[in-house]
């Protein structure tokens, strides 16, 4: 009997629905992918932003962890708001002790509006403890930029930054362009040890509801990982589903809204010509 393939997010919850375990989870059920979750912090959270975090303790995050490996065969995990090196630590305890694969590292660091994600303290044991552990990890600019010291402003300092990340120990980066300043284009740039780099991009599209954007494409490449897609495909398909979900803004809530979700399998991809997704070898 085939079953369907098994997921795990370990990820805050936002109440706002739009980002964190909320998005991954969504995003799952869209791609036909069973999802189960291991709640990190509880956020306090809208649209208009984050007006408290509560961390889970250790312990609460190792039994969540317990009782997902104990029971669920998970072809694919994404992590996201990690808060802690404690909650790092259970993490990946977790990953060694249960063998799981193909891991996708969404370094989540701060929300739109500004809120720490993760604490300072924790950056050191992210770098050393889990990111040699990623088969991919997925940094946004701001967030590519703390975790090499580089300032992005170039295609070559990207790739310079996409470079000291690998040293770091992931198999493979990409940095994703929904921060660039000014820029036409939404671009996110993948490399590899293997020296192998794609350009995915596609036109930026003008809207604030851009709430989970990066929770949402990681979950996407985690679900299609989960599915036996190759990374560079996975990353593919993951661009089309945001490019849907935020060519179709759902018009929440009175600050950043959140993505659309349900745009991608509502068959909306082809609709518009701003959906077409250029790659780049
Ligand atoms: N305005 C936009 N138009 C088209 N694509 C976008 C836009 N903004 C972000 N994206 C895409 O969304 C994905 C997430 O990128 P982004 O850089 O926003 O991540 P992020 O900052 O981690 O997200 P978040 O703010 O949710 O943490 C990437 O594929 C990026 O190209
Ligand atoms: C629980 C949680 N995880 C991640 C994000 C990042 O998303 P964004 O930068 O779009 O606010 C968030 N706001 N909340």
């Amino acid at each position: 009997m085939k079953k369907t393939p098994q997921t795990l997010t370990i990820a805050g919850s936002d109440s706002g629905g739009g980002a964190g375990i909320q998005a991954d989870l969504k995003t799952f059920q869209e791609l036909d992918v069973y999802g189960t979750s291991v709640i990190t912090a509880v956020t306090a959270q809208n649209t208009t932003g984050v007006s408290a975090i509560y961390p889970m303790s250790p312990q609460a995050v190792q039994m969540q962890l317990g009782a997902v490996g104990s029971d669920f065969e998970l072809a694919a995990l994404k992590t996201g708001m990690l808060f802690n090196s404690e909650i790092i630590k259970e993490a990946v305890a977790a990953i060694r002790k249960f063998g799981w694969e193909n891991i996708v590292v969404d370094p989540v660091m701060m929300a739109k509006g500004g809120a720490d994600l993760l604490q300072q303290e924790a950056v050191d044991a992210l770098k050393t403890q889990l990111l040699p552990l990623a088969l991919l990890v997925t940094p946004n600019i701001p967030e590519a930029e703390a975790l090499t010291g580089i300032t992005i402003t170039s295609a070559a300092s990207r790739r310079y930054a996409a470079e000291q990340i690998l040293g770091l120990g992931a198999k493979a980066v990409v940095i994703k362009g929904g921060h660039a300043v000014n820029a036409e284009y939404a671009e996110d740039y993948f490399l590899q040890t293997n020296g192998e780099s794609v350009l995915y991009r596609s036109v930026r599209i003008v809207t604030d509801q851009t709430h989970g954007t990066g929770c949402t494409f990681a979950a996407a490449v985690t679900a299609e990982l989960a599915k036996g897609q190759q990374l560079k495909d996975a990353i593919f398909t993951a661009k089309q589903f945001i490019q849907a979900a935020l060519s179709e803004p759902l018009n929440i809530g009175k600050g950043h809204g959140p993505t659309n979700h349900a745009a991608y399998k509502a068959g909306m991809l082809g609709k518009k010509e701003v959906n077409k997704i250029e790659v780049f070898q």
